[in-house]
């Protein structure tokens, strides 16, 4: 099998390897003997591979520094380890975290006026349905159905929103419980459960390896106790370049991670760190931080060269590699015998620094080693830590900075990119997420897993901290995950697409939180890891479903029920050290057992060092991310992510909240991650194309909120149901765009007449949207630009995107077509010559034919009532007016669009408005000029009539 692994005994003779697995593929060729390290060095370049820390020398055994103030909330003075043990004890009791209720004012106004604006829609729907429009039933038939399909949505929307929560956590408390000493932990080691890091990257040409490389950086740097962290790299793309700048990244962790702990510097990813403007000295104590600073930074600097210019030093070296091995065969092909003149079939391979052969995709792929097929491949990066601190020294020889006193451990990095072959559907993100959950439970097993895209960074250092807050907790046990919203950086000032998509952040699951939980989002999310194996949450669920948990564990360690009833390979495949980690990792992540908290773990059981990792170990790592390891089992289905939606992660969100576990929304003072968002309009249309059409593949499935259990609350079902409900929304809103064109170009209107009835709903249901959208941006801190970009991408992705989705999703239910996970592009990492180059580039698609249909229809419409008004040929000035205000009430929504339409010329809509409405106003000259009315008993000037 190719994804088998060689494994050295640990630290073995290269300095360049780690006691990890190396892999070796079956088309690894001899050429040991032609190209050395040295010649590989001459090509410029050499992987660094950092050496591991377990030889370092061991100062004294010191309690970790207490490197983490509290950024974000209360700043207690840090109590030290003489403390007396009453106030640490009372400490002890405080709760992790609270709830902070919203000001009732607001809140008890906000409800009241959605159930007013609930009853005046009542009243209006039933008058519009009662009061037809004799003269143009049509117009009159479309525009209900659309006004009733609207309220509808807005119900869905608006009901889930009725009971938002904000949250505290306190990480003093934290602190106290499970890193001071205590009785049962006389040294204070950490006692925190462990944690496992997911980052998923998929492709170096849409997500540029130095990006990835500053994430995993700002995670090898978090605070969280080093020999608890392991952090994995999922690697879809199977890229060497991927590989290598891990590399280089895991290497300038040995520098970087001690100067973050050294100056507690935020944010903890140096690409942002170094770019923050304003005094980088700020609050800074130590008289060293500028030089050290400096010296970090030339560092990061080289580093970054290095990286950028890998894709060209992998080349080079490949097509030296290939060349020699072309006139190597060619010279076997002589000396044999054979005819010069036949062909060679050398393969232009990828080339590794070490000369080998590179087991993942190659620049030109070859067979066994294209994207959809390679082999399975695990590095570890950086080995596991060792369980005590390991102090640095001041020789500068040997150290960049001074780090006396500064834990220079780091912690677990491994690079894993599945095994891929043709023939398997490899689920693509979701896919990627379970090959990991399985890799990291036969090497670190953490209970709780944090997931983050590539892009999206850790940008407050304490971020792991505050969800360990509430899955420690009274009643964390029952927490499946604690979901934080997501930041994101580098979009335009005006955020024209509504990118930050804040009322969804602030507004929408800030509410869900206060109902059960909010929806899972893909990023920023740290799970509990037995909610990720399909079981229920304890108590909560059914009494037997308990005993069915318990009886589970059981049969972990039971051998022969193991193997005779074959239930567990059914559920999570043949691994038997997978199965057997499920039972850790369910008690590791358990609270600290304590008054109201019966099924705790007791105190100081997390303390112990961690199981090394050895060459069998290692092995079933790489075992388990094969490709068909997951052929009939629960993978997918009921356990780890779910697929068959590209939107993987509201799916596996709402599976675990069916299943009665509760989710947690964080929103930290200091956001806990940021992340990069596209700001271009066509990747954006792409990226609400993504999830409209996941959505609607939601709709259509089993996962849809309507066959949701009595676990969840009515109204969260509501939102659920309304995740799947949405881009249904943009057939009305098509039809109902074209409307007022359709008015002004029939002369009539959506009402028979605009009496003071109509307009006075029609005033209170939008005065009292307005006033909902001011007590939303109240409770939830959004602002009313942010409110306003999000109602115009309504409309300009409700035309486009949503409505393509809906196709989509007709196709795939219907013709079984299916749909591809489009990535989304994202921005260099150093992109400083125009930050928004992007946000100006054109790229058409298909998508915009619709908005842009929109748009130019109803200026022509426009143009056609004023210039039948200058002819006085339009039958009434109201039903004019009303139309005119419509389309522009269609118009003004579309305006960023138009906008991002014409590029850098910002100006030019405002021209291009201009003109296209001086042509409609010459073609309705005509068209007025050839066709005058023919009906004009409504026209004004039929006084003439005899
Ligand atoms: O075959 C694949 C496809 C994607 N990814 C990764 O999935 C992540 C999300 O992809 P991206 O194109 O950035 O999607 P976004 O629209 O930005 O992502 C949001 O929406 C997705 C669901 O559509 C979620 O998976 C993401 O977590 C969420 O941030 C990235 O890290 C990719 O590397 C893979 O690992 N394998
Ligand atoms: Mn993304």
């Amino acid at each position: 099998m190719a994804s088998k692994q060689n494994v050295p005994p640990a630290n073995g003779n290269d300095p360049r390897r780690t006691m990890s697995g190396r892999f070796n593929s079956r088309d690894d060729l001899d050429h040991s003997m032609e190209l050395t390290a040295e010649s590989a060095a001459d090509f410029g370049y050499t992987v660094h591979i950092p050496p591991t820390p377990d030889n370092q020398p061991m100062s004294e055994p010191n309690t970790p520094r207490d490197a983490y103030g509290n950024p974000v909330w209360s700043k207690d003075e840090e109590p030290t380890a003489e403390e007396p043990t009453t106030p640490s004890k009372a400490k002890k009791r405080r709760p992790l975290t609270r709830k902070v209720p919203i000001a009732r004012t607001i809140i008890y106004s906000y409800r009241g006026l959605a159930f007013l604006r609930l009853v005046v829609l009542g009243f209006f729907l039933t008058w519009r349905v009662k009061n037809p429009n004799r003269d143009a039933m049509w117009l009159w038939g479309m525009s209900v159905v659309c006004e009733l399909w609207f309220a509808f949505s807005w119900i869905l929307d608006q009901l889930p929103k009725l009971c938002p929560v904000n949250r505290l956590t306190d990480l003093e408390v934290l602190k106290d419980k499970f890193e001071m000493p205590s009785p049962e932990n006389p040294r204070g080691r950490p006692d925190l459960p462990g944690m496992d890091v997911f980052v998923s990257t998929a492709d170096p040409e849409k997500e540029p390896p130095l990006t990835t490389s500053n994430t995993i950086l700002s995670i090898l740097a978090s605070e969280y106790p080093v020999e608890k962290l392991s952090c994995y790299l999922s690697d879809d793309g199977g890229a060497l370049l991927t590989f290598e700048a891990l590399a280089e990244a895991a290497s300038f962790a040995r520098v970087w991670v001690p100067f973050c702990r050294k100056h507690t510097i935020e944010p903890r990813n140096p690409e942002s760190y170094f770019q923050i403007r304003g005094d980088p000295t700020k609050g800074k104590m130590r008289p060293d931080f500028v030089k050290d600073r400096r010296r970090v930074k030339r560092e990061y600097d080289e580093m970054k060269i290095r990286i950028n210019g890998l894709p060209d030093s992998i080349r080079r070296r490949s097509d030296a590699y290939n060349a020699h091995e072309e006139i190597r065969a060619k010279r076997l092909q002589i000396e044999s015998g054979a005819d010069p003149s036949i062909p060679l079939n050398v393969p232009k391979a990828t080339w590794m620094s070490d000369g080998t052969h590179w087991p993942g995709t190659w620049s030109i792929p070859g067979k066994e080693h294209s994207r959809g097929d390679h082999a399975g491949i695990i590095q570890v990066m950086l080995a596991p830590p060792t369980n005590d601190p390991i102090m640095g020294s001041n020789d500068l020889e040997e150290n960049l900075i001074d780090t006396t006193d500064i834990d220079v451990r780091l912690p677990m990095l491994v690079y894993v990119s599945r095994e891929k072959r043709p023939g398997y559907d490899h689920n693509k993100k979701a896919g990627a997420m379970n090959a990991l959950v399985r890799t990291s439970a036969v090497m670190s097993n953490g209970p709780f897993i944090l997931n983050l895209d590539c892009d999206h960074y850790i940008f407050n250092s304490l971020a792991m901290r505050e969800a360990m807050c509430f899955m420690m907790d009274r009643g964390g046990d029952r927490i499946c995950y604690v979901q934080f919203p997501q930041r994101f950086e580098g979009v335009d000032p005006n955020d024209r697409y509504a990118n930050k998509n804040t009322v969804f952040f602030d507004v929408n699951m800030r509410a869900l939180d206060g109902l059960q939980g909010p929806v899972y989002v893909g990023t920023g999310c740290c799970f509990r890891r037995v909610a990720l194996y399909g079981f229920e949450p304890p108590r909560g669920g059914k009494k037997k479903q308990q005993k069915k948990a318990a009886r589970l564990a059981e049969m972990a360690t039971d051998e022969s029920e193991f193997e005779s009833r074959g239930l567990l390979p059914k559920q999570y495949g043949q691994s038997r050290i997978f199965v057997e980690s499920i039972p850790v990792a369910e008690m590791a992540g358990r609270p600290l057992e304590g008054p109201g908290i019966p099924l705790g773990r007791p105190a100081g059981a997390l303390t112990g060092p961690r199981d090394p990792l050895d060459a069998e170990t290692v092995a079933e790592a790489i075992n388990v991310i094969s490709c068909y390891y997951e052929d009939k089992t629960e993978w997918g289905g009921r356990v780890g992510w779910i697929y068959g939606s590209v939107t993987e992660d509201v799916v596996t969100g709402f599976r675990m909240h069916n299943r009665g576990w509760k989710s947690i929304y964080c929103v930290t003072k200091r956001d806990a991650f940021r992340g990069t968002a596209p700001i271009n309009l066509t990747d954006r249309l792409h990226q609400v194309l993504r999830w409209a059409t996941g959505s609607v593949e939601i709709f259509f499935s089993r996962n849809n909120a309507l066959f949701a259990n009595s676990h969840m609350k009515l109204l969260q079902r509501v939102a659920y149901l309304n995740v799947g409900v949405y881009p249904f929304t943009s057939v009305f809103l098509l039809v109902y765009c074209f409307l007022p064109a359709l008015s002004l170009f029939s002369g009539q209107f959506i009402v028979q007449n605009l009496n003071v009835t109509f307009l006075v709903y029609l005033l209170i249901i939008s005065i009292s949207l307005c006033l909902l959208a001011i007590l939303e941006v109240k409770w939830s801190g959004i602002t009313l630009e942010e409110w306003w970009r999000n109602e115009q991408f309504w409309v300009i992705g409700g035309t486009s995107a949503h409505l393509a989705a809906v196709l989509q999703g007709f196709l795939k239910v219907l013709a079984g077509v299916d749909i591809s996970f489009t990535l989304t592009a994202k921005a260099g990492a150093d992109e400083e010559q125009d930050e928004f180059a992007e946000l100006y580039e054109v790229k058409w698609t298909a998508l915009m034919i619709p908005p842009i249909t929109i748009m130019l229809v109803n200026l022509v419409a426009i143009a056609v009532g004023v210039s039948r008004t200058i002819y006085a040929t339009f039958p009434e000035w109201s039903k004019l007016l009303g139309g005119v205000f419509f389309s522009l009430w269609v118009l003004l929504h579309m305006y960023p669009f138009a906008k991002g339409l014409m590029g850098k010329r910002g100006r030019t809509p405002t021209i291009v408005f201009v003109w296209s409405g001086m042509l409609a106003i010459v073609i309705s000259l005509l068209w007025v000029t050839i066709s005058p009315p023919s009906d004009s008993t409504n026209v004004p000037q039929g006084g003439f009539r005899p």
